[in-house]
């Protein structure tokens, strides 16, 4: 049985769609609750995949959760937090990547921490050895068990002198959420910087934690006895931004994205302009549209804030298929993201994927053996085709080209997109797209 969207192409989409608090903060600021001695209340929160999980996995350990969806606020009250069964966990973690970061939290609270295979897109081997060695640093025990990994704080955990082998968003989250607790100081070097890792800090920093962000990517964490709750309104997506932008380009069309903002953005904004995107920003939002008839080929690499970013270089190969003009992207942060060519390739766009690096920015993965980097030749012809959703941006990426193409294409796996875009279907319903959304087929 799976759910199946069918998709008639070559609308333009045009209206208005209201883009809300970023998937990649909101989960974890509800991870952060666990850490107070009061209730916290994060606002702007979407109706998303990965806040249910943790809302799951929260009440699981006794947190009290109370979701008012209509208004986008949840309270929880971690006054009752109690030890969880291990195997009610693992049913709750399939989805998404949040459980790794419930391990400072709750060694902190309940001394251990059972960690189940972690979800999330498939776009890499997406290993957790820089969380596990900080961990280890902090003074927790880690053992590999067959379904996860068993954690145990034998003593109070203490602060460390700590440095990433590359700037992960995740290591980093894990490093303020165990620091801020810890006895004494942390200093973290090599840290990711992301904008949704600042607002993590300003959540942190509401609860009374003592975080200090200091140039070249170091971050000095004072360790508190205790911390509050907080009151947060969550950063809006920017990459549902950049999803609903490069739908106004390659669609032709004309979006105005309630939310979304300019400063979390340059990097995604520089691009737009380049490839032939105009784009025009107001005090509540920005409005994207194509700035004439051809789109421009562009030389891209993806790379961690401030660079490009990764999660907006799957739905921009699309818009580089209609461009006129030989472009590349070279993908530096994941070593397998260009999986979801295969379908558009199959819809007649020309896409040549290279193991070699296809640009400067140092990479981990060139001589590897690994297809991360593109040659798209365009403008492509694009038509209907059927496919499998692969992943969450490959699957928007998928979407949006059956939206340009000739003729109809059916989407199947489509519960993936409710990971990171919420109304994804009446969303597009809302800006003129002819789908038929989903029924249920054998
Ligand atoms: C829920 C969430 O916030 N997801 C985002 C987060 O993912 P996530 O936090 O998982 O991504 P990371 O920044 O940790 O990963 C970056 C790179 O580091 C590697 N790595 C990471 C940890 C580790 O222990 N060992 C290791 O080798 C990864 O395999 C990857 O190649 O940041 C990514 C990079 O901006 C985004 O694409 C994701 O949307
Ligand atoms: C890779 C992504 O998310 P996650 O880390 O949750 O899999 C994404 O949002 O594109």
């Amino acid at each position: 049985m799976s759910n199946v969207l069918t998709i008639h192409g070559g609308k333009p989409l045009k209206g208005k769609v209201t883009v809300r608090g970023a998937k990649n903060l909101v989960p974890k600021a509800m991870v952060a609750a666990l850490l107070g001695s009061k209730p916290s209340v994060i606002r702007n929160v979407p109706e998303i995949k990965d806040v249910e999980v943790v809302t799951g996995l929260l009440r699981l350990h006794g947190v009290v959760v109370e979701h008012d969806k209509e208004a986008g606020e949840i309270y929880m009250d971690p006054s009752g937090l109690k030890t969880a069964n291990n195997a009610e966990i693992d049913a709750f973690a399939g989805d998404s990547r949040i459980p790794i970061l419930f391990c400072g939290p709750l060694m902190h609270t309940i001394g251990a921490a059972f960690i189940p295979d972690l979800g999330g897109c498939k776009i890499g081997d997406r290993p957790i050895d820089y969380h596990l060695e900080v961990l280890r640093q902090f003074g927790a025990e880690v053992s590999k068990e067959p379904t996860g990994t068993y954690i145990r704080a034998p003593h109070r955990l203490t602060g460390a002198k700590l440095e990433l082998p590359y700037p992960s968003v995740g290591a980093t989250e894990q490093v303020l959420l165990t620091a801020v607790r810890a006895d004494g100081i942390t200093e973290l070097k090599g840290a990711a910087v992301e904008p949704e890792i600042h607002d993590l800090i300003h959540v942190l920093q509401k609860m009374g934690a003592i975080i200090t962000v200091q140039t070249d990517r170091t971050i000095r964490i004072e360790g508190v006895p205790e911390l509050g709750g907080y009151n947060h309104a969550a950063l809006n997506d920017r990459n549902e931004t950049a999803s609903w932008a490069t739908a106004a380009l390659v669609t032709d069309g004309d979006i105005y994205v309630e939310g979304a903002t300019q400063r979390d953005l340059t990097a995604f904004l520089n691009v737009y302009r380049k490839i032939g995107g105009d784009f025009e920003v107001s005090d509540s939002g920005i409005r994207f549209w194509r700035g004439g008839a051809d789109l421009n080929p562009l030389v891209l690499e993806t790379d961690v804030h401030p660079g490009f970013m990764t999660d907006w270089q799957q739905p921009l190969v699309v818009a580089l298929s209609q461009a006129e003009g030989v472009s590349i992207v070279h993908e530096t942060v994941y070593e397998d993201r260009f999986g979801f060519t295969d379908a558009l390739i199959r819809m007649g766009a020309s896409i040549q994927l290279h193991r070699e690096c296809l640009g400067s920015v140092p990479c981990r993965f060139g001589q590897r053996n690994f297809l991360h980097s593109a040659v798209i030749s365009g403008p492509a012809e694009l038509t209907g085709t059927d496919f499998t959703i692969p992943d969450l941006r490959g699957g928007f990426s998928h979407v949006l080209a059956a939206l340009a193409a000739k003729g109809t294409s059916r989407a199947t796996g489509i519960d993936v997109i409710n990971r990171g875009y919420e109304k994804f279907f009446d969303k597009l319903e809302g800006l003129g797209a002819d789908i038929e959304i989903p029924v249920k087929v054998n």
